[in-house]
């Protein structure tokens, strides 16, 4: 526990003489008691203050002197208080009158501010402003649609006005009439009751008398009426303006404050402090068993160390209090500590009842963080076998880097929130291992993933079905390639399994980055199945769901990214088949869920509860990640590689993979003997599939295995074959290929 520095000694309560009655306050009234600080609380000399009798605030003082910052601090506010209530006692007749004045004229602003608050569109515009400097579009839309709807409200009501008078005058004859008819009929049945004709007149007569005498009396005695009334209004003005509200509340007092105007105080996190934002949760049980504690509610803190770019602590709560209450209550305790919501994390700790408090140095997540190792270190080695891949840093700022190794992987998140840029630091830092394969489909098609063309052996760029169709036949290649693998692996000889840098057997990193394009393609095959949707019939959901099934086992891995999930562009088997789940910002929790899985997220893992500022901070769960103890999933501010950056970080890369000792064979291959041999007795066949059936007939031949349709098309054309479209589809003809080769023949003899 840290006490203030420089605290006079009689201020702890300890060295005070018990029968001591009096301490010295200071004179300056300070209008923020919680913010006051220490010194101005502590009295440094007699002179500085004024003397008033403070006996409560000592005894107070006496019974907490375990937590000297916290006594300190209700001093503060003992103090504030009582020299306010002081001031009339001491201060002359003149400044007393020239303060009822001044509240007055106070008062006259509040309400003034207030009228105009309710009147107009500026409280609208305030929240606006607020949300905005928070960041918190959700709550901004929120009252900009509530604007919106109070404009039109108010714009209706002008409109009404606009017809009222006519309206108005109208009641107006209709009641005057009303009324004279009623105290005719009233008079004629008197004069009918009396026999006196006379009586007819008399109720419209005595109606006409009152007014005369209300006229009278008004003129009469109506100075008082009016003497009454200002003085009640002037009273109800003083006590606006005498209102310590009127001085702290930006919003009705004074010219208002603009929210972005205000400079965020990261006061330090002190006992006291925490303490204090617990008993004022909401919380009655809380709050009335921390006063019931004798040292003020101290013992429940453990020491608050510093934890990264914040300090931790463990809170272990009072009985009859439970860590959910507490978990609940997020905002509020934020708000408490003087911080936004997403700058307070709070866990279930693994001791009992307690709850461990991470709590940011105000305004430090909005701070970018260091650069990638891998964009800084020149010398970049990575192992996806052995190594672990650096990803960003924690909340406590340590490193966090993931392990990769046969681990499916799925990253989601709103759009723009560095879902690719996440994805693709990982995939970068996997190529400077020169024994990955990669096959990447990036279904938006602007770019992100260019710098791989030299690396991966097949890159598809564009959101159209056709991108999507062959990303689809990628994931089927890739499941072929899986069952050559599960296939052709000889167990006796490797009993344990795929042992790392076995040939034909290289860690195969297929991805596919906007991966919900494909689920929400609508096209179809020939055969009318489709490539997109849900059902098993889906290709793309299909052949997801085998990679996700047996893939790892043989170094064949899927990694997806995509956006804002649903049940319709992210089917639960395919976000269940991923090792490692990462979500950065997410519109709701139940998009949590399906980002990260129900047990993550039951266990405190909150990615909706992220800010959408917060570009490239997400949270992780899986086996490949270090969580920390008790926790399954980690927060992570990722470090950013940028395009450029990692343009030539994949340069780099393919600097190092080229390097790499040749284990490729000597062997050149025929490639159009070798596609007449593939297309056997059929016509015609689609390119994407004479790529399979290519890759099966020199299943070890590395240039089959990297081919795509583009790539064979190009290199065909080169032999003479030209591929032409059939329904749309590239198409290689039989005979073109054998017309090719005859003529290859003819000349080169
Ligand atoms: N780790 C990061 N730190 C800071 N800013 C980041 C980080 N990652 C991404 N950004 C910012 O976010 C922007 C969007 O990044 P990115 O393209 O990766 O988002 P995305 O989620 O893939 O978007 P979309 O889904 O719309 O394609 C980047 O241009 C960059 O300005």
């Amino acid at each position: 526990m840290t006490r203030h520095d420089g605290a006079p000694p009689d201020m702890t309560g300890a060295h005070q003489p018990e029968d001591a009655t009096v301490v010295y306050l200071p004179a300056t009234r300070t209008d923020n008691p919680t913010t006051a600080s220490p010194d101005t609380s502590a009295p440094s000399a007699p002179d500085a203050g004024t003397e008033v009798e403070l006996a409560p605030a000592r005894e107070a003082f006496n019974t907490r002197r375990l937590v000297p910052e916290q006594t300190r601090e209700r001093m503060a506010h003992g103090a504030v208080v009582v020299a306010h209530r002081a001031g009339p006692v001491v201060g002359n007749a003149a400044r007393g009158a020239g303060g009822v004045v001044r509240d007055v004229a106070r008062g006259v602003g509040v309400v003034w501010a207030r009228y105009r608050d309710n009147h107009s569109a500026a409280r609208y515009e305030r929240m606006m402003q607020a949300a905005e400097v928070e960041g918190d579009h959700e709550r901004l839309l929120e009252w900009e649609a509530r604007a919106v709807a109070e404009k039109q409200r108010r714009h209706a009501r002008a409109m009404e006005w606009l017809a009222s008078p006519l309206k108005l005058v109208g009641a107006l004859a209709v009641g005057i009439a009303s009324i004279v008819a009623l105290l005719l009929a009233l008079g004629i049945i008197l004069a009918i009751g009396d026999g006196d004709i006379g009586q007819v007149v008399a109720p419209i007569a005595g109606v006409l008398e009152a007014i005369r005498w209300a006229w009278w009396f008004a003129t009469a005695y109506g100075i008082f009426v009016v003497l009454g009334a200002t003085t009640l209004g002037l009273v109800y003005l003083y006590r606006q303006g005498h209102q310590p509200q009127a001085t702290t509340d930006a919003t009705w007092a004074g010219p208002g404050r603009r929210a972005e105007d205000r400079v965020r105080e990261s006061e330090p996190v002190t006992p006291s402090k925490v303490v204090d934002a617990l008993k004022h949760l909401g919380n009655a049980r809380l709050r009335k068993a921390i006063e019931a504690m004798a040292d003020g509610g101290a013992g429940m803190l453990s020491p608050i160390v510093l934890a990264g770019t914040g300090v931790e602590v463990d809170v272990e709560l009072p009985r009859g209090t439970n860590t959910e209450e507490v978990k609940a209550k997020r905002r509020q305790l934020a708000e408490n500590l003087d911080r936004h919501e997403h700058e307070v994390f709070i866990d279930t700790s693994s001791a009992a009842r307690t709850v461990r408090l991470w709590i940011a140095d105000a305004g430090a997540l909005d701070e970018p963080i260091d650069a990638s190792p891998l964009v800084v270190d020149g010398e970049a080695h990575a192992s996806v076998h052995s190594g672990r891949a650096p990803w960003g840093r924690n909340l406590r700022n340590d490193p966090v880097e993931l392990f990769l190794w046969q681990m499916h992987l799925l990253i989601t998140g709103k759009s723009n929130m560095g879902k690719t840029a996440a994805l693709r630091a990982l995939v970068l830092w996997a190529a400077f291992d020169p024994t990955t394969r990669f096959r990447i489909a990036d279904l938006k098609g602007l770019g992100d993933w260019h710098m791989f063309k030299n690396i991966a052996d097949v890159l598809i760029e564009g959101p159209t079905d056709a991108h999507v169709i062959a990303a689809t036949e990628m994931l089927e290649d890739a499941v072929e390639e899986m069952d050559r693998r599960l296939q052709g692996f000889d167990k006796a000889k490797y009993p344990n399994g795929v042992p790392a840098g076995l040939p034909g057997y290289e860690p195969l990193f297929v991805i596919v980055d906007e991966a919900q394009v494909a689920f929400m393609c609508p096209a179809l095959d020939e055969h009318k199945r489709p490539y997109g949707g849900q059902k098993t019939t889906s290709r793309y959901f299909a052949a997801a769901r085998k990679i996700h099934n047996q893939g790892r086992a043989v170094n064949v891995v899927l990694w997806q990214g995509t956006q804002d999930p649903t049940d319709q562009n992210l089917p639960k088997m395919v976000r269940e088949g991923a090792h490692i789940r990462a979500s950065l910002h997410v519109g709701t929790e139940s998009q949590a869920r399906m980002g990260l899985g129900e047990n993550a997220v039951n266990e405190g893992a909150a990615p909706h509860e992220l800010k959408q500022e917060h570009k490239g901070t997400l949270v992780v769960t899986g086996p490949g990640v270090t969580c920390p103890p008790g926790k399954t999933s980690e927060i992570v501010r990722t470090h950013y590689i940028g395009g450029s950056e990692a343009t030539a970080l994949a340069e780099r890369a393919e600097q190092r993979r080229a390097e790499r000792p040749a284990t490729e064979p000597d062997e050149q291959r025929d490639l159009l003997a070798d596609v007449h041999t593939v297309l056997g007795s059929d016509d015609h066949i689609r390119t994407t599939d004479v790529v399979s059936r290519l890759r099966k007939h020199a299943a070890h031949y590395p240039p089959y295995q990297r081919l795509n349709g583009t790539t064979l098309a190009e290199q065909l054309d080169e032999h003479g074959v030209s591929v032409t479209r059939r329904d749309g589809i590239p198409t290689v003809y039989t005979e073109r290929v054998r017309a090719a080769l005859a003529h290859r023949e003819h000349t080169t003899d």
